[in-house]
């Protein structure tokens, strides 16, 4: 499930063949298989590449996004990378950047962000992203709105062939009559096509709600079919009183990158 890409430069081959040969060793040796956690890191990698001395960055969040902060604070020590003020899109990622000594800001200080790196959850053939299942939607699409680019990170399980296809499409809702949204939601795209759940803490159905960085809480929508017009479904969602904001990432990548068992691939919009 390929999304077309264009290879980077010789598409460097992740799968590797082990060692040089002793006279011992059997002539092939089985290929090195990389984790999903190093292809994330590779991604990642890739991303910091386009970073540049006196940027302003946009810190994403997951498991992804935490190789590039990584990357960046190891960089700002080595003195390859100077002047980076970083702008985290969660409290996670601040506490990580505050402790690796990165220069932190906010976009009060700093509206203008050079470059948001961050992974996703999804991402369709048009660049459009599903974020938030680790639940940092609304700070991400506040920073990644406001940057010139948005390199996304992701390995090659995330490519769907369309957005909702493979897994919960997160809407941030306030907690006051919570369920009266959740049914709104519901409605909206019908039962037969869709289950709208308040994500909670634990595996527990009487969890206690999981709450957002913000306070808020979260309605997971788990399409059943294609949303179709992606556009009319994010201004009917952002319509509904007591919706904050939502995980669709609609045309907002300038570029992603992927990284496979056959190659980094990037594709630009
Ligand atoms: O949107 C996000 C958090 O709100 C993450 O970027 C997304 O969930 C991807 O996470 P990971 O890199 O751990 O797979």
């Amino acid at each position: 499930m390929a999304i077309p890409c264009q290879p980077l430069i010789g598409s460097e081959k992740l799968s590797m063949e082990a060692g040089p040969l002793s006279p011992m060793a059997p002539i092939s040796q089985p290929p090195v298989i990389l984790t999903q956690d190093e292809l994330k890191k590779i991604a990642a990698y890739k991303a910091v590449d386009f970073v540049q001395s006196g940027m302003v960055l946009g810190l994403g969040t997951g498991s992804t996004a935490k190789h590039a902060v990584d990357r960046i604070a190891d960089l700002l020590h080595q003195g390859k990378l100077k002047n980076i003020i970083g702008i985290p899109t969660s409290k996670k990622t601040h506490q990580q950047a505050l402790s690796l000594g990165i220069p932190l800001s906010d976009l009060d200080s700093h509206p203008n962000v050079d470059l948001a790196i961050d992974g996703a959850d999804e991402v369709d053939s048009d660049l459009n992203l599903v974020k938030g299942r680790g639940g940092s939607l609304l700070r991400e699409k506040m920073i990644e709105s406001a940057c010139k680019k948005f390199v996304v990170i992701v390995d090659e399980s995330k490519l769907v062939p369309h957005i909702g296809a493979n897994g919960a499409m997160p809407v941030e809702v306030v907690p006051f009559c919570w369920k009266f949204t959740q049914e709104r939601l519901q409605e909206m795209f019908g039962y037969a096509d869709c289950l709208a759940k308040l994500r909670r803490n634990g595996d527990s159905e009487s969890g206690e709600p999981f709450v957002t960085d913000n306070g808020n809480y979260i309605v997971d929508l788990f399409f059943k079919k294609d949303i179709g017009d992606l556009k009319a479904a994010s201004d009917a969602i952002l319509r509904l009183a007591g919706v904050v904001e939502h995980g669709m990432f609609l045309g907002m990548a300038t570029t992603v990158i992927v990284a496979g068992e056959f190659g980094v691939t990037m594709k630009n919009k």
